[in-house]
């Protein structure tokens, strides 16, 4: 029996994010069907253990031997989902360890099938390869629920949704668009890097996992060169759609190796909102406001920077009742629901794919014991 395809109108979805941050899993439930949202459940959080972050970090960059790591991941998957009722399906975003869309594909962590089996629900999951193997960038997948969103929260006006975790994404969306896919409903691109370098500079210089509230930032000074070698970087005179891998700003870290830890946290802060406002330029028309969701938008001096360099307003999410904790798990619960329904979740302008494309993998709660020919959990 195929629960899902039972059900007709909008489904509860739960979707997860393990982002690039490394600092945990988000899971949320969102009512729809896959068209509109409906409404939105609750949300959890898992944050992974020191250790783990260890291992997370240590996987980042590779493609292969990574099962262990793909056991952890799932682990604190299940800890997170297992205690939230009332899911009809699960959207599984897994952890992206490389991405290189141009070459060797993506790479995103976590079984699936494992995950249908343990929480007896059909699971959407592995939704960037069908979009990378189409020739698309297989991200950023956010922007179709970002255009739901905005339609669900009453706005009226091309609009931007800037996503600041571990990199930065940005969808323009016209809400005034039913279908997401439609041409002119929205395009996105990533930003460039947003918390990422940040938060290992942090590491490297005070043992912390982030600069709270920009406090170190705030006492510092951005270095002019650096920006300057920052706008003359390739990847900002790439047209849109584009993406990139957690780490592809490395030269940040060597180029910040020699200033004082505040300029150096004020310099790669300062470097978010430069990188946005270089990437507004491939903005069909500029945005109303600047919507932000992720850790990013909780970073004063991040949010005071995007404003100055952008002269537009520029708001958290919750200016509008969304969620910015969880707007990217909710996203992948959305996703799902496309999945299922053979909507697309991608499209030329979101991800440069060709066409529409209808991503991501099921699993059904026998599809796991099925493969190995007995029950087996872990
Ligand atoms: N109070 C805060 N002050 C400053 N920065 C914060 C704060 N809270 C979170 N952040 C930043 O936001 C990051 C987490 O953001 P988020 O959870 O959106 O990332 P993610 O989902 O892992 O990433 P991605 O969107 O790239 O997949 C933290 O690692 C930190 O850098
Ligand atoms: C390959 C990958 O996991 N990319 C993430 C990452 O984190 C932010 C940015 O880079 C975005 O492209 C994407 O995540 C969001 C949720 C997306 O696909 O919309």
């Amino acid at each position: 029996m195929i629960r899902y395809a039972l059900k007709e109108g909008p489904v509860w979805a739960l979707g997860t994010m393990s982002g690039t941050s490394l600092d945990g899993v988000d899971a949320a439930l969102v009512l729809t069907d896959g068209q509109d949202i409906h409404g939105f459940g609750v949300g959890a959080y898992r944050p992974y253990e020191e250790d783990e972050r260890e291992t997370l970090r240590a996987a980042l960059g590779r493609w292969d031997g990574l099962e262990q790591v793909a056991r952890l991941v799932e682990g604190a998957h299940l800890e997170c989902l297992a205690p939230i009722p009332g899911a009809d399906v699960v959207g599984f975003h897994g952890q992206t360890t490389a991405h290189d869309p141009g070459g060797r594909g993506t790479c995103q962590i976590g079984d699936g099938a494992r995950l249908a089996h343990a929480l007896d629900l059909p699971v959407v999951w592995d939704f960037r390869s069908a979009d990378v193997a189409a020739g698309g960038q297989g991200a950023p997948l956010a922007p179709f629920f970002h255009h739901a969103a905005l339609r669900y929260a009453g706005i009226e006006e091309p609009t931007a949704i800037l996503n600041l975790g571990g990199v930065g994404n940005l969808t323009w969306a016209d809400p005034r668009i039913k279908g997401p896919a439609e041409p002119g409903a929205c395009m996105a691109f990533d930003t460039g890097p947003a918390n990422a370098p940040l938060n290992d500079l942090m590491r490297a210089r005070r043992g912390l996992d982030l600069d709270a509230e920009g406090a170190l930032a705030a006492g510092g000074t951005p270095d002019a060169a650096v920006l300057e070698r920052l706008r003359r970087d390739p990847f900002f005179a790439l047209p849109a759609p584009k993406s990139l891998d957690r780490d592809a700003f490395a030269w940040l870290a060597d180029a910040v190796a020699t200033l004082s830890d505040a300029d150096a946290a004020a310099t790669l802060t300062a470097v978010v909102a430069e990188s946005v406002k270089l990437g507004l330029r491939l903005c069909p028309e500029m945005p109303a406001r600047i919507l932000v969701t992720g850790g990013g938008r909780l970073n004063p001096v991040m949010m005071v920077g995007l404003r100055r360099v952008t002269n537009l307003a520029v708001e958290p999410v919750e200016e509008i009742g969304l969620d910015g904790d969880m707007l990217e798990a909710q996203a992948f619960g959305y996703l799902a629901v496309r999945v299922l329904r053979g909507l697309p979740t991608s499209a030329p302008a979101t991800t440069g794919a060709p066409r529409p494309i209808c991503g991501g993998r099921v699993s059904e709660p026998g599809d796991f014991s099925a493969r190995l020919g007995q029950s087996a959990w872990p």
